[in-house]
């Protein structure tokens, strides 16, 4: 990409939906941004207008000096002319062309020779060598999706957007096309705008994050720093942090701050806008807490309580672990970690977690 795309605009549908964003963000160079949010948040929208197949009622859109769309200077670039590559939630392939044809499909210039031997890498590249004449149709919907992205990738785009790229498809090819895709983007050199309301892809594939709720964009920036420190509770609802529970602060000064949650303190970092007696979010990682049998006498493990086990089940790969320590908390272990330590519903033990992988939110 030319340089950092900015993005502004509001839409307002005819049902009465409005979507509104300001100052979406995504810097220039290569990395995957994560467009986060429910469903009917409003990411498919921002991607169409950023495509160019929505037109907003009012807004402007720059890529580094250029400008693609601004309402006020009548300036609107059609979807052709944006080099956008895009890989939508069925890939959309050209079922009359083979698979050689859909990736050379938006290739410009070059002789045939040099085209044929492009699409041939993309295609080796991708693990699809040897498959140049099958049509679609002969293929698995992950090899779909990949024949998708090749062709997206070898149109040599400003920007590649991924809209939710295998939801259609089956769990372990899921799996599987993530983390094949990591290496691939990185590859591409170019930026990509990956629309998800999975976790997993976010964790497994951002650089950064811009999370949507309700028609607005409410948060933006690197993928740890949203994810371990969102700004705002709805932010950490969306996002899933395991523990999130209300409390007053206690004490807050060179930067530890202390919170009473239910009669229990809990230290955490300070944050800039706390105040002695104000009421915050405190937000737990369930990856962050550890359990054990004792209280540990380890001056970096500053939250050390006491707790019950209320609840135990599978959560994904992991187990989740449901404590009451005063406040409901929530641990993710490995299976292998819950038989060692003996957890079972009812038992008391003592949760810990480092008083820096606890973040609070001001309210
Ligand atoms: N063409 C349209 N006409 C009327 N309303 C629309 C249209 N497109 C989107 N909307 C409304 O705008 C809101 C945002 O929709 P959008 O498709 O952008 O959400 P989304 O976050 O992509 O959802 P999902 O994850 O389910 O695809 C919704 O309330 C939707 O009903």
């Amino acid at each position: 990409m030319i340089g950092a795309l900015q993005l502004s605009f509001s839409r307002r549908f005819p049902t009465g939906a409005i979507i509104q964003v300001d100052d979406f963000l995504i810097p220039e160079g290569r990395g995957v941004t994560i467009l986060f949010g429910e469903s009917g948040a409003g990411k498919s929208t921002l991607i169409r207008v950023l495509a160019g197949l929505e037109k907003p009622d009012d807004g402007r859109l720059s890529v580094g000096e250029e400008w693609w769309f601004d309402t006020e200077k009548r300036i609107d670039v059609p979807a052709s002319r944006r080099r956008v590559g895009w890989v939508s939630q069925d890939g959309l392939l050209f079922p009359h062309l083979s698979v050689a044809q859909n990736v050379s499909y938006g290739m410009r210039g070059g002789s045939k020779a040099a085209v044929k031997s492009r699409v041939a890498d993309w295609l080796e590249r991708m693990g699809l060598g040897g498959m140049e004449n099958r049509r679609p149709s002969e293929l698995s919907g992950g090899q779909q999706q990949r024949v998708a992205l090749a062709r997206a990738l070898a149109s040599d785009p400003a920007l590649v957007l991924l809209d939710e790229p295998w939801s259609g498809l089956d769990r372990p090819t899921r799996e599987r096309l993530r983390s094949e895709l990591r290496p691939w983007l990185r590859e591409a050199e170019v930026p990509v705008l990956m629309v998800t309301h999975d976790r997993q892809d976010a964790l497994a594939l951002g650089d950064r994050m811009a999370v949507m709720s309700r028609g607005r964009l409410v948060e933006q920036g690197e993928m740890e720093e949203v994810f371990c420190r969102p700004e705002s509770a709805e932010t950490a609802q969306l996002l899933e942090v395991e523990t999130l529970a209300r409390g007053r602060v206690l004490s807050c000064e060179n930067g530890v701050a202390e919170v009473d949650c239910r009669g229990v303190c809990v230290v955490a970092s300070e944050v800039p806008g706390l105040v002695k007696g104000g009421e915050v979010w405190v937000c737990v990682r369930g990856g962050d807490v550890s359990l054990g049998e004792v209280l540990l006498d380890h001056s970096s493990l500053r939250n050390q309580w006491w707790g019950r086990v209320v609840g135990l089940r599978q959560e994904g790969v992991a187990m989740r672990v449901e404590l009451d320590v005063g406040f409901p908390l929530v641990a993710l272990l490995t299976a292998a970690s819950v038989e060692v330590l003996g957890v079972t519903v009812g038992r008391e033990m003592v949760a810990a977690v480092k008083a820096q992988r606890v973040h609070v939110i001001p309210l």
